[in-house]
């Protein structure tokens, strides 16, 4: 069950995993970014600026988006050693070969869209294309939660047949062979010599991480989420100050 982070156990925890050269991973929207009504509006919030700067510094720092790359390094405002896109399917190294195979998945659904009229056609719909995966936001169509049902239905008949992911007004369509969010923390992990991580999101494809359900990755879920498979919980994007402040004072408590 998750349990408030600012707790006695949430610190002790804390206290257990924090060692040199820890991996600290982040999602973004939603957990470094408030949500916005607009996806171009989202930016990691100023108060974390200075906390994520300097944790770069003492240990390496990764974000794993659904986003592209190259959209969310445009966002960020610092510079963490290891940027990964699409959900985990974009930017790790040893997947490059299935890259190419993956692009022509998203090129095939957006030939379906063209061609079709299908719930896709209705004003307020906006469909994304990442490269490495597609987001079809229903957030601004007229009738949201019709569009939810019109569009899940019509989604997982797609071929090729994609992995549907559901989120914050969106689903988010990823070629099936692609690695998730958690092959993606794993592979940094052993790519950065560590043996343990902390990884804090706030969404469907983070759960990807919590799901591994891994001793040695600390998982914090950003915003109530009953069915969470991850240990610990703060409320908002406001609250990663404190948790990037929390880490900051361990890692420089024990700084070879
Ligand atoms: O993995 P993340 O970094 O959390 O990215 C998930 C998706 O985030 C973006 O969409 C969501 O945030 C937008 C801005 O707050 C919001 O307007 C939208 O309704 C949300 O679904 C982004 O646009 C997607 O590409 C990401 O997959």
């Amino acid at each position: 069950m998750t349990q408030p982070l600012f707790s006695a156990p949430g610190m002790a925890q804390l206290d257990a995993i924090v060692r040199p050269g820890m991996l600290c991973a982040f999602d973004f929207d939603g957990t470094l970014a408030n949500i916005t009504a607009l996806p171009e509006a989202a930016m990691t919030l100023p108060s974390l600026l200075a906390g994520l700067r300097e944790l770069c510094h003492l240990t390496p720092v990764a974000v794993i988006t659904g986003r592209s790359i190259d959209d969310v390094r445009r966002r960020l405002g610092f510079a963490p050693a290891h940027v990964i896109g699409n959900h985990g399917a974009e930017g790790l190294p040893g997947w490059e070969r299935d890259v190419l195979a993956q692009r022509g998945d998203v090129a095939a659904w957006l030939r379906v869209f063209a061609r079709e009229s299908g719930p896709w056609r209705e004003p307020g719909i906006q469909i994304e294309d990442k490269g490495g995966s597609l987001s079809v936001h229903y957030r601004h169509a007229s009738d949201p939660r019709a569009a939810e049902a019109a569009l899940g239905a019509r989604l997982r008949l797609l071929s090729p047949h994609p992995r549907v992911v559901g989120g914050k007004a969106v689903f988010n369509l990823v070629p099936e062979s692609a690695p998730d969010k958690g092959v993606a923390l794993r592979a940094l992990m052993t790519l950065c010599g560590t043996d343990t991580a902390f990884y804090a999101g706030d969404d469907v494809t983070d759960e990807d991480v919590f799901a591994l359900r891994d001793p040695r990755v600390f998982c914090l879920r950003v915003g109530a989420e009953p069915d969470s498979a991850a240990d610990w919980q703060v409320d908002a994007p406001a609250d990663m100050r404190a948790v990037v402040q929390a880490l900051l004072a361990r890692l420089r408590h024990s700084a070879p």
